[in-house]
Formats: structure tokens, sequence, C-alpha cells
């Protein structure tokens, strides 16, 4: 049975009486009707994917002009309905002209079963694959309304990051290769996408590939696609993802980890534009704009022998190095503030403003883990926070990773100036509690009682 809705109009009952009996041991629904001008009604309320049209209606007419209108009014309710006319032996000049007005086929009456049946079947296998089209258009579009509402604009004052936004205008509409680098979380993958975004190829794919999650065994298959029984697994031909980004732009995010042999693979499908499927012997002509990123140094690793210096040249025509979050001054606050914004409306909470003390933690406090790192502080701070501002309790932040300057200030609570020196004291002495509370002048009991009051 074949997963079809077939709608037959034709004036003469006897043809759709046998056109039913016969189709209906086929097609999941057919239904029929005599006259074209319950089309509207039978559309709005049938799931119909088939159109089965005769030509002529009106007593004594045979010149098909009616099934010419009704034709088009169908495709004007929907363009994608398909339409199949029927007509009588000789009349095939008419059925040429409903071609090029929009119908799929047509059939000659008085029909043969077998023929209608294999000209259904094609028009069916149409209407599905339109219909997969249409919804992989549908999540393409919503993929990319989500990226773009991820990646909103890149925030930044420092004059780094302005600098680099300068680059990326310049450079985004060329199909110059662009290197990222900078440590993790410093915006890489927001940076990518922002070349793309002002990019030529902006309504085409933008294709992220992790190469730090790809396996040896899957680098092959994933980037460049198979055949079928190219491997145990191979149930039918794939693309990879290179050709799945054809004529749009691949990110490949984590170049530092390839290894050498999977680095020289790369390496020839950069070099000769095209990837060949694994168990094909076809090399497929490709057009993609290249990013990479990578928090690896790689000039380090092309002198240590672990990266190739032929590869570095083909993909870093630009680079940009993204500034970590500890030098970018201001923009700390900036980003905390954007942050903010999002998590309290995501929280419901009519969190306004960050105090000055914690202002002054967070300038303080050496991110390792970069935006990323102060995007989850201050989700957890906004859950955390009773108030109408974030404190410094809310933002937990490890006193371990604090670098040399202190963000003690005079206008600090003093309960929160204490808990500072508590914990400088704690990291100063690597955890030595004795030591720590001779710095402090405090008894070990009295240190453990603010220990535990810090919850530390
Ligand atoms: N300038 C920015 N403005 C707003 N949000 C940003 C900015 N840069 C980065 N982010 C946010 O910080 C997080 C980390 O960014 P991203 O994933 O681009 O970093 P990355 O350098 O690619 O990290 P990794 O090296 O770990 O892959 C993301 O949630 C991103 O939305």
């Amino acid at each position: 049975m074949t997963d079809a809705n077939i709608l037959v109009i034709d004036d003469d009952d006897d043809i759709l009486l046998s056109a039913r009996l016969f189709l209906k041991q086929h097609f999941n629904q057919v239904l029929t009707c005599k006259s074209p001008r319950e089309i509207n009604v039978l559309l709005s309320k049938n799931e119909i994917d088939i159109i089965l049209l005769d030509m002529n209606y009106q007593k004594g007419t045979s010149d098909g002009r009616e099934g010419l209108y009704w034709l088009e009014h169908i495709l004007s309710i929907d363009k994608d309905y398909i339409v199949i006319l029927m007509t009588a032996f000789g009349n095939v000049e008419l059925a040429v002209q409903a071609i090029k007005k929009g119908a799929i086929d047509f059939i000659l009456k008085p029909w043969e079963n077998e023929k209608l049946f294999a000209t259904l079947s094609a028009a069916a296998k149409l209407r599905q694959s339109n219909k997969k089209v249409k919804k992989l258009e549908k999540i393409h579009s919503s993929l990319q309304h989500d990226m773009e509402r991820k990646f909103e604009n890149i925030i930044g004052n420092n004059e780094n990051v302005q600098y680099l936004q300068k680059t990326m205008i310049k450079v985004a509409p060329t199909d110059a290769n662009v290197l990222i680098l900078g440590e993790n979380g410093t915006g890489k993958q927001v940076f990518a996408y922002e070349l793309h975004k002002n990019s030529l190829r902006r309504k085409q794919f933008f294709m992220h590939v992790d190469l730090g999650s790809l396996s040896e065994n899957l680098f092959e298959s994933e980037l460049f696609g198979y055949t079928k029984g190219a491997f145990t697994d191979a149930k039918e031909d794939k693309p990879g993802r290179f050709e799945m980004a054809d004529g749009g732009t691949i990110f490949l995010d984590e170049i530092g980890n390839l290894s050498l042999p999977l680095q020289a693979k790369l390496l020839s499908v950069l070099q000769n534009q095209t990837v060949t499927r694994l168990g094909d012997s076809r090399a497929r002509k490709i057009d993609v704009r290249l990013i990479t990123a990578t928090n690896m140094p790689l000039n380090e690793m092309v002198a240590k022998g672990t990266f190739r210096q032929d590869l570095l040249f083909r993909i870093n025509t630009v680079e940009l190095i993204l500034p970590p979050l500890r030098e970018r001054g201001d923009d700390i606050n900036l980003l905390a503030m954007h942050f903010l914004n999002i998590f309290a409306t995501k929280y419901h909470k009519s969190i306004k403003t960050i105090n000055p003390t914690a202002q002054q933690a967070l300038l303080a406090y050496s991110w390792p883990g970069n935006i990323r790192e102060l995007q989850h502080v201050i989700e957890r701070a906004v859950i955390m926070s009773d108030g109408l501002e974030i404190t410094m309790e809310d933002l937990q932040l490890s006193p371990q990773k604090f670098g040399n300057q202190t963000p003690l200030q005079t206008d600090m609570p003093l309960d929160e100036m204490e808990k500072l020196m508590v914990n400088k004291a704690i990291e100063k002495h690597k955890g030595n509690i004795s030591r720590a509370a001779a710095e402090l002048g405090l008894t070990r009991a009295a240190l453990y009682r603010r220990i535990e009051k810090f919850g530390l």
C-alpha cells in the first residue's frame, strides 16, 4: 500500500467508480468527485497528495480549457499539489500545454490499470520527496534562526576585540581561510559564525565540525562520506560534512588535535578542493569556505613537528587571536551584565545589578574558562540570588583562581572583606590551616569557624 491520498475529479460516474475500485487496493485513501467546483472544500478538509483531473466537464466540450482553468486554480491554492491530467487520445498537444502550466504528467483515457498505477506511484514518490525537502528546509531555517539567536552580536568594547571585529568585517566577504586562535571559551565559535553571517555565503550552510571529538576511525567517513558497502555498517550512500557544506562554510574546530596522518588527509582535500567518499573512486568537487580554530599553540607544534607546516600555511591566510577574558578589563562587567539580563529573564528574577564588590571580584578573578565560565557563574548567581543585586556570595568564585590583584575595596562590607582575607590566606598556604590561622592572627578553631560560616 502506497502512503498517498488521491483525489479523482471527473464528471463520468463510471470512470470515478472504476478509478476508486482499482486505486483503493494500492493507495491510502481515494476520494472522488464529479464537479471541480467542489475542489476548494475537498482540499481544505482533506490531506490530498495527488489530484487526477479530467480536462472537460460541460457536455459537448473537448477543448480542455476547463481542465487548464482548474489546474491553475489548484496550483494557486498550493503550488506543491501534484496534478495529473486525464485526456482523450489525440489530445496530446493539450497535455503538453498543461504540463507547461505545472501538471506533472498526463494519462490517456481509457487507461490501462498498470499504466495508471505506474504513473501514480511515481507521482507519490515525487510528493514524498518534495515533502521531505520542505521539512528539511524548515529545519534548516529554524536551525539558522536558533544559531542567530544563540550568537547575537559580539559583545566587547576592549580595543583588541574592536580591532578583531573590524578585521572580521573586512575578511568575511572574501573567501580567505581564517584561523581563530584563543583559549577555551574565548568565543572562537562565535567569531566563526559571525564571519559566516557577514560573508556572501550567509544563506548557505554553516557546518560546525568538532575535530577533537572525531576518532581516527570516524574522521574519513564523517568528513568525506561513504558509499554503500564501504564498511560493514555502511547500509547506504552518505555524503560527508564537506559535501553537505558545499556552497557554504565549514568550521573545523579543535584542529590542533588532529594526528599527523589525519592532517595529511585533510591537507590533500584542501589542496585539491575535492573529496572522495570511502569506497568510491570518484572525486567530487567541493566549494567551501574554510574556518578553523584551536586553543593549541600551532606555531610551537610546527617547530616540534607535531603539526604540518604546509597545513598551517593553507589554513592561516588570516589569523584572529582572541584575547583571554582576564585581559579584557571592563568587558568583563559588560559581558556579566549581558548574561545577567538573559538569565534574569529566563529565571523570572528581578535582579538588576551586580554590586560594586562583586564587580571588583569579577575583575580580579583569573577566568581560566573565559566567557563560558563567566556565563555559568552569572547563571548560577542569578539562580542563587534572593535580592535585587548580585553579591560576592552569589558569585561563588573559587578563591584559588584569583590572580595577583586583590578585589579588596575600602567600601567593601566587613563580612565580605573577611571572607576574601580568609580565602587568600588559605590559598597562600595551600590549605595549611595552622599557617593560614597564624598569618591572620587567629586560632585554628577560630579559622575553622569562619571557614564554616563562609561555606568555604
Ligand atoms: N563576545 C561575546 N558576546 C557574547 N557571548 C559570547 C561572546 N563570546 C563568547 N560568548 C559566549 O561564550 C561561550 C563560549 O563561546 P565559544 O563556544 O564561541 O568559545 P570557544 O572559544 O569556541 O570555546 P572552545 O575553545 O571551548 O570550543 C558561548 O556560550 C558564547 O555564546
